[in-house]
């Protein structure tokens, strides 16, 4: 394909892509001094008349939507040999397709990619279109000065929700389409799409894609951790059968973003599902979580003075710098850590807490877990496989801890923005196996130490 100089008064620099019916190539509008997308209708298609009307059917409902979770079309033009373009922003990031081939997605940036997505085909649906071809491929992203930009593209097979009833051409991607578009004499109805936004979720949190329906494995099967009502979501969403999928994109997207905001979500880890099951069992742990506080010298960490913190009901007791004995939470979750794991004891205490799992770095503090009876057989690898549950993409540094009480291995993440140190420990006495998760913005290795040597069971 010979790459032409213009279109109009956009430049072209090279060619980005070609889809069925159209080439996509990187321009540049002189004028506006941008890069542009420009798509362009393949030449084979150029006397195809209803190839041709639904090529500009696709511009003007991107227009008319005009939309940030949708890709803006900007102009319009015809080439001398008839063929139409369109003018788009050029998504500079690739799409989510690019995003899920280069390894398994945090749950939270899945979330947010999903809320995105639904975001962009509630907006369709309230146009009054189905986009009918939802896939990873089709969302784009795009660099923007507040972060990135997720963009619902490609309305090339897009139907009005009122010409959807009765025969409708089948049209989709296979592994994404429900199986109603399958059906040449199916009708479909804006459930379509939430079919494929489910299969799009199924992909972004296990990498791959639903098998045909009726599909009978969860995604939590194949990514333990999962919450219970994204599997759940992400399993009525794929249903055969539409009546028992969310009713429509707006729904489906709702439902993300409350679990996405249900504070155990956040992260995967240990001390997010401690607090989340403290919040929601907030009356009733009340009286437990009365805290006792008691001063105690700074030996072994020069400059600071620490204090005993423990939950009056239970007997962990840990030493924290005053200066980070601000907030706290206790309880006793059930089922935590990435495989579902039971922990006992758990106390929180930070600077602040609702701050514990964002990624600045800010929040100076110590989770500190007991775990149930029966890890104090678990060989060396899966103590490891516990402390390495705290996500930081960065080296990590290991050392072995031992004193009267406290007998195991402090794990370190020197790049990562908080400085983390894990430190999974045996008592002595026997028995009991320890977790403790403690963040400073300034590490200070004695400092880990005296947290341990003061962490104790009454
Ligand atoms: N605004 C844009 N910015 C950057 N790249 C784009 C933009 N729009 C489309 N592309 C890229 O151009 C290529 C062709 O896109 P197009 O929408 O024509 O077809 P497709 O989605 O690849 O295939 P099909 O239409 O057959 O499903 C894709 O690789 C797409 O990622």
């Amino acid at each position: 394909m010979a790459q032409p100089d213009s279109f109009g008064r956009y430049r072209v620099i090279r060619h980005l892509g070609s889809g069925s019916f159209a080439t996509v190539w990187l321009a540049h509008d002189d004028r506006l001094d941008t890069p542009v997308a420009v798509k362009v209708l393949a030449e084979n298609w150029t006397h195809q008349l209803d190839i041709h009307q639904r090529f500009l059917e696709e511009a003007r409902i991107l227009r008319q939507a005009d939309s940030a979770w949708l890709v803006r079309v900007h102009d319009i033009g015809t080439l001398p040999d008839d063929r139409p373009y369109f003018v788009m922003p050029y998504a500079d990031q690739g799409s989510v397709a690019d995003l899920v081939a280069r390894g398994r997605l945090p749950l939270d940036e899945a979330l947010r990619l999903l809320t995105e997505i639904g975001q962009g085909v509630t907006v369709l649906h309230r146009h009054g279109t189905i986009h009918r071809d939802i896939k990873p491929s089709n969302v784009l992203l795009q660099s923007s000065p507040v972060g990135q930009r997720v963009l619902v593209a490609d309305l090339g097979f897009a139907k009005s929700i009122d010409g959807a009833s009765g025969f409708t051409a089948a049209a989709g991607t296979p592994g994404y389409m429900s199986p109603e578009q399958g059906s040449p004499a199916g009708d479909i109805d804006v459930r379509a799409d939430v079919y494929s936004l489910g299969a799009v979720a199924y992909e972004l949190l296990t990498g791959r894609r639903p098998p045909p329906p009726p599909i009978r494995v969860p995604p939590g099967r194949l990514r333990p951790g999962l919450p219970r009502e994204l599997d759940a979501l992400i399993m009525s969403a794929l249903s055969a059968d539409r009546a028992g999928r969310p009713s429509d994109a707006k729904e489906f997207t709702d439902r993300i973003r409350a679990i996405r905001m249900a504070p155990g979500s956040r992260r995967g880890s240990w001390s997010a599902r401690l607090r989340s099951v403290g919040r929601r069992t907030a009356a009733v742990a009340a009286a437990a979580v009365m805290l006792v506080f008691a001063a105690t010298a700074g030996a072994g960490a020069p400059g600071l003075d620490f204090t005993d913190v423990r939950a009056e009901a239970g007997d962990l007791r840990v030493a924290v710098p005053d200066s980070w004995a601000r907030q706290f939470h206790s309880g006793r979750p059930t089922e935590v850590g990435e495989g579902g794991r039971e922990v006992g004891e758990g106390l929180l205490v930070a600077t602040d807490v609702d701050a514990w799992d964002d990624r600045d770095g800010a929040v100076s503090g110590v989770f500190a877990a007991l775990l149930p009876r029966g890890w104090e057989s678990e060989g060396p690898d899966g103590l490891g496989a516990l402390a390495g549950t705290v996500p930081c993409a960065s080296r990590v540094e290991r050392r072995p801890f031992a004193d009267r009480r406290w007998r195991g291995e402090v794990w370190h993440w020197p790049d990562c923005a908080g400085a983390h140190s894990v430190a999974v420990l045996r008592s002595v006495a026997g028995g009991r196996t320890l977790f403790l998760d403690i963040r400073q913005p300034d590490h200070r290795p004695d400092v880990v130490n005296r947290i341990i040597a003061g962490t104790r069971l009454d």
